[in-house]
C-alpha cells in the first residue's frame, strides 16, 4: 500500500466518518484519583463538535472506578478485586450520568456498551457487539464503551482500555483511532527522563516499538501506561487504521487535524472484519501441526492447510473455533478457523483430499483451515 505521510494521517483523522476515541482514567481525574466532571465536560465539548459535523463516534471511556470510590466514601482507589468490581458498578452509572448530561447539552444521545475480553474473543459475541454498535451509530447515538469491570476477574480482564479501544476500532471498522491520555505525545522514553524526545510521526509502528522505551503507568491513576498504548497503536496501524495519541485537553485541535500529539501511519491494508478478529481478538482452542511442506505453503501465503500436511492435532476444539497452525518444532505460524472438530481431524490428518473423498464422501474433501480463514502471524 502507498505509505501515508504525517500530514495525510492527520487529515485522515480529521476527516474520519467513524471515529473511536479512548480517554484514560488519568485524563478524567484529580491527582487523588477522583473523577473531575469539568474535565469530562471539556472533552465532550470537543467531541460533540465532530459529532455535530456528522462523525459517528464510539467513546471508550475509563473512569468507572474513579467515579465510584468517592461516592462510596473511600479515600482512595481500592486495590482488591471485589471492592474494585463493586466500585466500578457504582461508578459506571455515575460516569454515564455525567456523559448523558454533557452530550445532551449538544442535543446528542448516548448509549452504553460494557464489554469483557471474552466478548471480543468469541465469534458470536464479537458479531453481537458489532451489530449493536453499528446500529447505535446508525441511529446517531454516541456509543460509550468500557470494560465490564463489575464482572471481569483479574485473569480475564483487559485492565487497561487501550487494547480494548483498538479492538473496538476493528469491530466498527473505524476510519481513525484517537488515544487521549495525560501526556501530550509519545516520547522516546518516559517524559520524566531528561533525554526524552517527542515523536510526532511514526511511519512504521512495528519498527518504532523496538526503539521506544515505554513504561507502564506511573501516575497511579491509569493502568496500562505507554506500553499498552503502543500495543493499541500497533493493532490499529496493522489493521489499516490511522492512530493519533495526545493529551485529552488537546482533543479539539487533534480532531481538527492540527499538528499535536503523535500520529501512527497505517502499515497494512485493512483486512476483512473476520480476518481482523482471527488475528487480534480470537483465542485459539487448540492447534494443528503442519509438516515441512505444509508449513512452507502456509508461510508463503494464500495456501489452505490441507489434511495431508497435518501431522498432529492438539486441544479440544469444534468446527468454527480458532486454532494455531504450528510448524514441526511447535512454533506458531498462523492462526485460523478450523473447519473440523479436533476429534474428527485426528482421524482425517495425513490423508489426501481425494482419499478422504473416496472414503468418507465429498463433504470431507476440504481443507482443515481454508486460506480465507487463515492469517499469518
Ligand atoms: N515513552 C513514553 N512516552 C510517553 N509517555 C510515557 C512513555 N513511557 C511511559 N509513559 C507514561 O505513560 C503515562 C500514560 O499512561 P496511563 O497513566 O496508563 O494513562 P491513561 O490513564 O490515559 O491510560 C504517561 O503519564 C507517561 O508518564
Ligand atoms: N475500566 C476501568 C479503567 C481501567 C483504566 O484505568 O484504564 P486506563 O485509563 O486505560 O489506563 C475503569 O473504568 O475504571
Amino acid at each position: 500500500m502507498t505509505k501515508m505521510d504525517e500530514e495525510a494521517v492527520r487529515r485522515a483523522v480529521a476527516q474520519a466518518r467513524t471515529l473511536v476515541v479512548k480517554v484514560g482514567s488519568s485524563s478524567l481525574t484529580s491527582p487523588s484519583g477522583h473523577l473531575r466532571p469539568e474535565r469530562l465536560q471539556a472533552l465532550v465539548g470537543a467531541l460533540a463538535r465532530v459529532c455535530l459535523q456528522g462523525a459517528r463516534l464510539v467513546l471508550v471511556s475509563s473512569g468507572a472506578i474513579a467515579a465510584g470510590f468517592g461516592s462510596l466514601g473511600f479515600s482512595e482507589r481500592p486495590d482488591d478485586l471485589a471492592t474494585q468490581q463493586a466500585t466500578a458498578s457504582v461508578g459506571q452509572g455515575v460516569l454515564m450520568a455525567h456523559y448523558e448530561t454533557a452530550f445532551a447539552s449538544y442535543g446528542l444521545k448516548v448509549g452504553q456498551i460494557l464489554l469483557t475480553a471474552q466478548d471480543t474473543r468469541q465469534a458470536t459475541q464479537y458479531r453481537n457487539a458489532r451489530r449493536t454498535l453499528g446500529r447505535l451509530l446508525d441511529l446517531g447515538v454516541v456509543a460509550i464503551v468500557n470494560e465490564n469491570d463489575a464482572l471481569a476477574s483479574n485473569e480475564i480482564r483487559f485492565g487497561d482500555n487501550d487494547r480494548l479501544s483498538a479492538l473496538v476500532a476493528n469491530i466498527v471498522r473505524a476510519d481513525a483511532l484517537v488515544l487521549l491520555t495525560d501526556v501530550d505525545a509519545l516520547y522516546t522514553e518516559p517524559p520524566s527522563r531528561s533525554g526524552a524526545r517527542k515523536v510526532a510521526f511514526v511511519p512504521d509502528v512495528v519498527q518504532t516499538m523496538e526503539s521506544i522505551d515505554a513504561e507502564g503507568s506511573t501516575s497511579g491513576l491509569g493502568t496500562g501506561g505507554m506500553t499498552t498504548k503502543l500495543e493499541a497503536a500497533r493493532i490499529g496501524a496493522v489493521s489499516g487504521i490511522p492512530v493519533l495519541m495526545t493529551k485529552a485537553s488537546l482533543a479539539g485541535p487533534a480532531l481538527f487535524g492540527d499538528p499535536v500529539g503523535t500520529v501512527f501511519a497505517p502499515v497494512k491494508h485493512r483486512g476483512s472484519a473476520r480476518r481482523l478478529w482471527i488475528k487480534f481478538a480470537s483465542a485459539p482452542r487448540g492447534s494443528y501441526q503442519a509438516d515441512a511442506g505444509a508449513a512452507r505453503a502456509v508461510h508463503g501465503g494464500r495456501a489452505s492447510l490441507l489434511p495431508a500436511g497435518v501431522t498432529g492435532v492438539e486441544g479440544e476444539f469444534s468446527a468454527g473455533d480458532p486454532v494455531w497452525i504450528r510448524d514441526e518444532s511447535g512454533r506458531p505460524l498462523a492462526k485460523g478457523v478450523s473447519a473440523y472438530d479436533a476429534e474428527e481431524a485426528v482421524h482425517l490428518m495425513g490423508r489426501t483430499t481425494s482419499e478422504l473423498s473416496r472414503r468418507y464422501g465429498r463433504q470431507y474433501a476440504h481443507p482443515f483451515v481454508h486460506r480465507d480463514d487463515l492469517v499469518l502471524l
